[in-house]
């Protein structure tokens, strides 16, 4: 769908993008970097609107230096920024972005209504945009990105300023764009955590920099480390500690501490061996008379990744998506 080789921007005083050597394949592909990282400005490249100091990059195969009119009609745009006239109702704006993308008058129409319903907007499409709230004014944009039926779309920053609400719900919607319609997506976010369960790929970008690219399961891994929570009983005061005492007596690894989880004071992880570890946690709970609340795989999430990585940036990514409540 994308790919860019060596690409870099620089204006006066800052390098925006710095080298950048990436391949974006079909799907849902999250573009993850703190504020300043380069992400609007790949996108404005990507689009063909502001041209690379260096470097080259393709869209849909399409050379973004020479064919920036033909990407635009290939592929839909959902700038960060307000950018929506108040005074016109939805359906009016989304209608004329239609007819600019080439659209013939019925066919506008008809798309502009199939895509304010799929974004939740269909009862308040005759109502003026200036009354809009954020989250209504996103799909909005989220509308005349998806109107006339691109093959790919790029989101700048869908989910900013909407609560975890409307967050959730946009990330829902973003799903669907690929799963309903085949279209693939691009969207942007300082926020690691969001784009976990939204995407199937994520391409990390620090300074211009590429500094991680894999898909989300590689970067969630399943480790086998498992979290067990168990029930006190009368002949078993703590129940936790004598699931510990009986696993332990049994040669099971038991880990340190609860690793932060809920309740961790009442949580044991335990190092997995295979299907074995559970039927034996299963049988030794079951033996002691006690109950079983939960038992589960834990997982690395996104930001995680970034404990292990040396570098600062890293570091200061990581506190970012965690700042931000990710
Ligand atoms: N037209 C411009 N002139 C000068 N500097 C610019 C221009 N556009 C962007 N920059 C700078 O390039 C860097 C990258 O900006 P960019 O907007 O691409 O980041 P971003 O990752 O999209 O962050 P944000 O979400 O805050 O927009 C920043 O330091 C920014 O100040």
């Amino acid at each position: 769908m994308i790919a860019t080789e060596s690409l870099s921007k620089r204006f006066p005083r800052v390098t925006a993008l710095d080298r950048l050597s990436v391949d974006v394949g079909p799907g849902v592909t999250g573009l993850v970097g703190a504020n300043g990282a380069g992400k609007s400005t790949l996108i404005k490249i990507l689009l063909g609107l502001s041209p690379a100091t260096e470097g080259r990059a393709e869209v849909l195969g399409l050379d973004v230096a020479t064919k920036g009119a033909a990407i635009r009609e290939r592929v839909g745009y959902m700038p960060e920024h307000d950018c929506l006239p108040p005074d016109v109702s939805a359906t009016e704006f989304v209608v004329h972005m239609a007819r600019m993308s080439g659209l013939p008058p019925t066919a506008a129409r008809e798309r502009t209504a199939d895509t304010l319903r799929h974004v939740g907007l269909y009862e308040e499409r005759y109502r003026p945009i200036g009354g809009y709230s954020t989250g209504m004014k996103q799909r909005v944009k989220l509308a005349q990105a998806l109107v006339h039926d691109p093959q790919l779309v790029l989101l700048d920053e869908p989910t900013n300023g909407l609560d975890p609400v409307g967050r959730d719900e946009m990330l829902g919607l973003i799903r669907r764009i690929y799963t309903d319609f085949g279209i693939s997506v691009l969207v942007t976010s300082h926020l690691l955590g969001e784009l976990e369960r939204t995407c199937d790929h994520v391409v990390v970008v620090d300074g211009g920099k590429l500094l991680r690219s894999s898909s989300t399961t590689d970067f969630t891994q399943i480790t086998t480390t498992l979290a067990i929570e168990v029930t006190d009983s009368d002949e078993h005061p703590d129940g936790t500690r004598a699931v510990r005492e009986a696993l332990h007596a049994r040669g099971v690894d038991l880990l340190e501490g609860g690793g932060g989880l809920p309740g961790a004071g009442h949580v044991l992880l335990i190092t997995a061996q295979g299907e074995e570890t559970y039927d034996l946690v299963r049988d030794v709970v079951a033996d002691l008379g006690i109950g079983l609340v939960r038992m589960e795989q834990r997982r690395h999430h996104i930001s995680e990744v970034f404990t292990n990585e040396d570098s600062r940036t890293g570091e200061e990514q990581r506190k970012e998506a965690v700042g931000h409540g990710g």
